[in-house]
């Protein structure tokens, strides 16, 4: 059994990256989602272990310390971190895990897993940005402008990434995640070269 293979979607809040993900994985069983864990407060209809592991400062502050998370950032004024323990056993296994996290956190991953994928998600327009956050209704004034202000940076940080896709319509962002994923599965391997 080979390693399982790693990808990391990032792009700015509110360009889709957790609906575009919700529909590939109702029906592509074949990569497992990583939750991260936040120091976020939920919104309402999220759930603890299976949106975020929604923790205490304290209690992210602890998980760094004892080295539990592959990398973790300062987001929008909150932490998140990706477990370790989660990734490494389905790595292991041979299973495909997918990780939905920030910039900076992918640039932590592309250290410690050169082998990763990085998938990059954006926006038709900032416009259109705007109003998919304006219409999500999560943020506040502020944290909309934090979120807004953040995005400009964040889409410098493309040229890292190996594809870009646009999620202008929904269904066509979905099938081009999809063909990545089944095309970097069907790379030869140095196991397939012996
Ligand atoms: N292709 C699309 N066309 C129109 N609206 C979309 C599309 N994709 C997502 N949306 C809407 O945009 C809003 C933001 O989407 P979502 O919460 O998935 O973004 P996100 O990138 O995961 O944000 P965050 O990084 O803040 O978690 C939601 O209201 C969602 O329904
Ligand atoms: N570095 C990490 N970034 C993460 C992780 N999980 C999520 N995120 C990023 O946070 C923002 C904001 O998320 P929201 O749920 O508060 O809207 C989002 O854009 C993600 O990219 C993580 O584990 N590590």
């Amino acid at each position: 059994m080979g390693k399982g293979k790693l990808f990391v979607l990032s792009g700015p809040s509110g360009v889709g990256k957790g609906t575009v993900l919700d529909k590939l994985l109702s029906d592509f069983k074949d990569v497992q989602y990583s939750v991260s864990a936040t120091t976020r407060k939920p919104r309402p209809g999220e759930k603890d272990g299976v949106d975020y592991f929604f923790l205490s400062r304290e209690k992210f502050f602890k998980m760094v310390e004892n080295n539990e998370f592959i990398e973790w950032a300062e987001v929008h004024n909150n932490y998140y971190g990706t477990p370790k323990i989660f990734v490494d056993k389905c790595l292991a296994e041979g299973k495909d895990v997918i990780l939905e996290i920030d910039i900076q956190g992918a640039r932590q991953v592309k250290k410690l897993y050169p082998d990763a994928i990085f998938i990059f998600l954006v926006p038709p327009s900032l416009n259109e940005l705007k109003r998919r956050l304006n219409h999500r209704g999560s943020e506040d004034e502020k944290n909309m402008k934090i979120r807004l202000n953040n995005a400009e940076d964040e889409l410098k940080e493309v040229k890292n990434y190996d594809y870009k896709v646009v999620n202008d319509r929904l269904d066509d962002a979905v099938e081009k995640l999809k063909s990545i994923i089944i095309a970097e599965k069907c790379k030869i391997r140095e196991e397939d070269c012996q």
